[in-house]
């Protein structure tokens, strides 16, 4: 294809149609889902739970399914089921989850740690994992199925997400199960997802990130397309980050087979055959699409509009002219302009109307400025997850000091390493739980939930993840209610609940949150994200012909985001005065 000749790449000329103007105004910058300007104090920060659920993309009406009927008989709740290799071929031992207890298979195994945030269909917890202690993201279906074919559409996602394999761009699977009529898929954690991510950067053009979004999904998509897979839903929301700044391809629900592909083990019902397709987004839609053909190409159209509109910090539209013109290969000259002419280049190639014409993975992964920037990216990341081990390894080294010479016997190291009691006030707590009252997602849903296991994450308020903090808030809120939730009340036995919606303290990690300034900072991601961008700098110095191209800066999604994990928090326990004078006197006579 002469398209991929390095002359027509590095200097095409894009002509301005003339009826492209007025579908331009289709064209709109994003509204940031952030303000960063710290004198907006009175703007809802990035914390505010209710911003999250504004600044989501509308839903796609065409993926909904049809609307519950009476005409559906009322199914008994299905048992604990296994639908992945994985767990049928090592179930849970007996020890930790026992199928005669009332509690769920979920809440036998995992303890929730909150709701990370809500889809179409699913709702996604952050949970820890009570088999091998790591923290994954379980993602759970609102709905009870609605009959033979929505289960099957369901079964079908985690299949084939699990049929995937573990890939370095590829959200990992973990589990997935089916208990009382929803399905639950249990997948890697991440940070947050590109788009939410992508809003809450400054809106300046950043064409290294941005070259760096697209080599990872251009691997993500070879490796799905290599397996006979195309993914029909690629778009920002559906790309995860994780704190490295790693992208990751998840959400596989309209996943379809290539036609013609013969995958091991599949017969007609999985591959969906004879069932009506389901379209994705239509901001993101190929053209081809709407006369039902699919192939590979359509999810390098989709790939090629979410780059564009990272790229441009545009809203791409959903309808319009804006849609028709983009669909015929006219991109928005306005903005695109302030692009390179190697990225207008890809972009045009990728967006073009023609299936048959438009580039594939491997002839964009080929190009030498896409091989170019697929080194630097490869260098970033190497450095910047490097960095993160590094930095863990050192974490978990002082901690393990610290817990050494506090088996001392020192009275004066006791003295020392023992946190100052004190007494929470009593507005803090309900500062707390004003938060999560406040959010949406305590409100009362139309099905079954997690209910008495839900716990608001407070994850974006920067507030402390601690067990007290999510004890607090655990088991205090449900969702199965339309009454306003309301904390549950200490006893007077209980400790008093502690201090201020409290932000995290820990000798290496640090995230603060001051009114008015939106950002929340992890300290060594950020120092990571630093030092991983001025060494990429100075490694990619000797291929890259632009300076300003930098791959590290804007590749960290860790300002948002605390992964308690990574995060050791002391949790000073308060304590009675009683127990204080035992204590001394106990001292004392040692
Ligand atoms: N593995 C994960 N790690 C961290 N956050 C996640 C993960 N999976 C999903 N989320 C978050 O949970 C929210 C809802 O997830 P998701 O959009 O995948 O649900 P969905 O029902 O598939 O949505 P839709 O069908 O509309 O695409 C999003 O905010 C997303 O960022």
């Amino acid at each position: 294809m002469s398209i991929f000749c390095e002359p027509t790449l590095t200097a095409t000329p894009l002509p301005i149609p003339v009826h492209f103007s007025q579908a331009q105004k289709s064209f709109c910058l994003k509204k940031r889902r952030l303000p960063f300007s710290s004198s907006s104090s009175s703007s809802p920060s990035v914390s505010s739970p209710h911003l999250l659920s504004h600044s989501l993309p509308p839903r796609p009406p065409s993926k909904g399914y049809p609307p519950v009927s009476r005409l559906f008989s009322q199914r008994p709740p299905s048992p604990w089921t296994p639908h992945s290799r994985s767990l049928i071929k090592t179930p849970p031992p007996a020890s930790l989850y026992d199928p005669g207890r009332p509690q769920s298979y979920f809440s036998q195994c995992f303890t929730n740690l909150g709701l990370l945030g809500r889809g179409s269909f699913g709702e996604v917890y952050k949970v820890l994992s009570l088999q091998d202690g790591q923290l994954y993201a379980v993602k759970r279906t609102v709905q009870c199925f609605r009959g033979h074919a929505d289960r099957r559409r369901s079964l079908r996602e985690a299949r084939n997400h699990e049929r995937l394999g573990p890939h370095p761009h590829i959200l990992g699977f973990q589990a997935a199960w089916e208990e009382k009529g929803h399905l639950y898929i249990q997948t890697e954690l991440c940070c947050t997802n590109l788009l939410m991510y992508a809003e809450a950067k400054e809106p300046n053009l950043d064409e290294a990130a941005v070259w760096g979004y697209l080599c990872d999904l251009l691997l993500a998509l070879q490796h799905l397309h290599s397996q006979g897979f195309i993914h029909l839903d690629i778009k920002p929301a559906n790309v995860f980050l994780t704190q490295s700044g790693r992208l990751k391809l998840g959400d596989f629900g309209l996943m379809v087979i290539r036609k013609g592909e013969q995958i091991e083990g599949l017969d007609g019902e999985e591959r969906g055959e004879g069932e009506e397709g389901q379209e994705g987004d239509p901001r993101y839609m190929a053209p081809e699409l709407l006369r039902g053909e699919y192939s590979p190409a359509a999810d390098v159209f989709s790939l090629g509009v979410s780059i564009l509109e990272l790229a441009c910090n545009i809203e791409v539209p959903k309808g319009g002219d804006g849609w028709q013109e983009l669909r015929r290969g006219n991109l928005p000259y306005e903005f695109i302009s302030g692009l390179s002419a190697d990225l207008r280049s890809v972009l045009k190639v990728m967006l073009l109307p023609d299936p048959m014409e438009r580039a594939t993975v491997s002839q964009l992964l080929a190009l030498p400025v896409v091989r170019r920037q697929k080194l630097k990216r490869q260098v970033s990341l190497f450095l910047a997850e490097s960095l993160l081990i590094l930095f863990s390894f050192c974490k978990s080294m002082v901690l393990s000091g610290w817990g050494l010479l506090s088996t001392l016997h020192f009275p004066f190291l006791r003295t020392w390493m023992t946190a100052a009691p004190h007494t929470p006030t009593k507005d803090s707590w309900e500062n707390d739980v004003g938060h999560s009252i406040a959010h949406p997602s305590f409100l009362h849903t139309d099905t079954g939930s997690l209910g008495e296991e839900l716990v608001f994450f407070p994850n974006a308020l920067g507030l402390d993840h601690s067990p007290t903090s999510s004890q607090r808030l655990q088991s205090k809120l449900s969702l199965g209610s339309t009454s306003t939730p309301l904390p549950k009340i200490s006893t007077p036995s209980q400790h008093t609940p502690p201090q201020t919606p409290r932000f995290t303290h820990s000798p290496m990690w640090s995230v603060t949150h001051t009114p008015g300034s939106t950002r929340s900072s992890c300290s060594p991601s950020a120092d990571v994200t630093a030092l991983a961008h001025s060494m990429s700098q100075s490694a990619s110095s000797t291929c890259d012909d632009s300076p300003s191209k930098d791959l590290g800066s804007a590749h960290s999604p860790v300002l948002n985001w605390v992964r308690p994990e990574l995060c050791p928090r002391p949790v000073f326990e308060p304590k009675n005065l009683l127990s204080l004078f035992d204590e001394a006197t106990l001292e004392g006579l040692s």
